[in-house]
């Protein structure tokens, strides 16, 4: 599977990375453009294939994807979007993210059996969570679920709304010396009375499978550095957008959406996969007009069908991240959830568009099982 991003995505990094350093080399900068080549090539291909026995993704460390800061000049070098299809009468294939996460998980319940007869340990998952949200609830219900199903070891602290921001640092920090947990997770939102910041930043940032921490974050953020994760539903996305074929580097994407848990993380990450990114928030005027442009549409909003059609360009891929929950009496908890994007509308002008239901949510936690086992490892040093 390495094969598929080595053959599209990477290749075009690599031929793109060989043209910079031609150019850098004739304008008399020769010695460094050698020395990012050797490490270009050291961490590209090389160290993919040495890795391909336990690789669960698709999408490649960060720090490979680096290339110099060069603007192109020859304009014929991307694909133009007019070579997108562009048929109003397209339906869009739809993108199966539940499928797509079943896959992961069960190549991660496979690499966590592996790491049990190799270091005699299983990955371990605390979660907290603070009140009594029926969402929140459900889905940590569904990681607790998704731990068990991989072979992950769970363990579940729940606090009353009530309680106070002592009382969930202190579940935090037991955790952060417990060598059994290699991942904690806070479920957010937390109710209003408690600071987000202050919890999040006692928690270790080696055991932070969210990604949360600002020094994650800070490091999503700034090239040429690594995070130790990346948060879960943006590197559900990527992963969404590589393992449907879709080119990211070049495009236009704008994401709808500036949340910490999505909007902000996910516009970096295109940023780093090298797409031109725009973000669209709620003050942001016309915001149709920038949607239109897009290539990429990822949008977090959680406002149920924000997007009509004629906010898409047609041929645009669609990630639609809101999950606005909505009273269904008949549904199996009462309620029902629906997306940002009108579906219907979408599939009739977009390329590719995930449901919700289905979508980004399944793949949500299917990051979290890859950012948890990949702590182990790393605790472990097991690769
Ligand atoms: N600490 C965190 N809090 C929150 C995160 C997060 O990544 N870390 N993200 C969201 C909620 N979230 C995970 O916690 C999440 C959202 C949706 C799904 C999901 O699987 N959705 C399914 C439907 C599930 C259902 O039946 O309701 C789908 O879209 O198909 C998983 C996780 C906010 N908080």
């Amino acid at each position: 599977m390495p094969g598929l991003f080595l053959g599209s995505q990477y290749k075009k990094i690599m031929r793109m990375t060989m043209r910079s350093v031609m150019r850098k080399i004739s304008v008399g900068l020769a010695k460094e453009s050698k020395r990012y080549l050797s490490s270009a090539m050291t961490r590209g291909p090389n160290t993919w294939k040495d890795n391909q026995s336990s690789q669960i993704l698709l999408s490649p460390p960060l720090v490979s994807l680096d290339i110099p800061e060069i603007w192109a000049s020859d304009s014929n070098y991307y694909d133009h979007p007019s070579s997108w299809k562009n048929s109003n009468a397209q339906i869009a294939t739809i993108i199966d993210g539940k499928s797509i996460a079943e896959e992961i998980r069960s190549r991660v319940a496979s690499e966590v059996k592996r790491m049990k007869e190799y270091v005699g340990q299983v990955p371990g998952l605390a979660v907290i969570l603070v009140g009594q949200r029926r969402d929140s609830q459900t889905y940590v219900r569904n990681k607790i679920k998704a731990c068990e199903e991989a072979g992950i070891k769970s363990v579940l602290v729940e606090l009353p709304n009530s309680c106070a921001e002592y009382d969930v640092m202190t579940s935090v920090l037991n955790f952060n010396e417990d060598p059994s947990i290699h991942g904690i997770l806070v479920q957010l939102p937390l109710p209003e009375h408690l600071d987000e910041e202050k919890i999040l930043s006692v928690l270790s940032l080696e055991k932070d499978v969210d990604g949360f921490h600002p020094l994650n974050m800070g490091n999503l953020a700034m090239r040429g550095r690594e995070p130790l994760f990346i948060p879960c539903t943006p590197k559900g996305c990527i992963e969404l957008l590589i393992r449907s074929g879709v080119e990211i580097m070049g495009k236009k994407a704008v994401v709808v959406g500036r949340s910490n848990i999505v909007g902000l993380p996910i516009s970096l990450l295109l940023q780093r996969y090298h797409a031109t990114v725009s973000i669209v928030h709620a003050c942001t005027k016309n915001p149709e007009q920038i949607t239109r442009e897009a290539d990429i549409v990822v949008t977090a909003a959680g406002v149920p069908n924000l997007i009509r059609s004629n906010w898409l360009k047609p041929g645009a891929v669609v990630i639609d991240v809101g999950t606005c929950p909505i009273e269904d009496p008949s549904a199996e908890y009462g309620y029902g959830l629906v997306g940002d994007v009108c579906f219907e509308e979408a599939l009739r002008v977009a390329s590719a568009v995930t449901p919700v239901p289905g979508g980004v949510g399944p793949m949500t936690i299917a990051m979290l099982l890859c950012n948890t086992l990949d702590s182990a490892k790393r605790l472990h040093g097991f690769s």
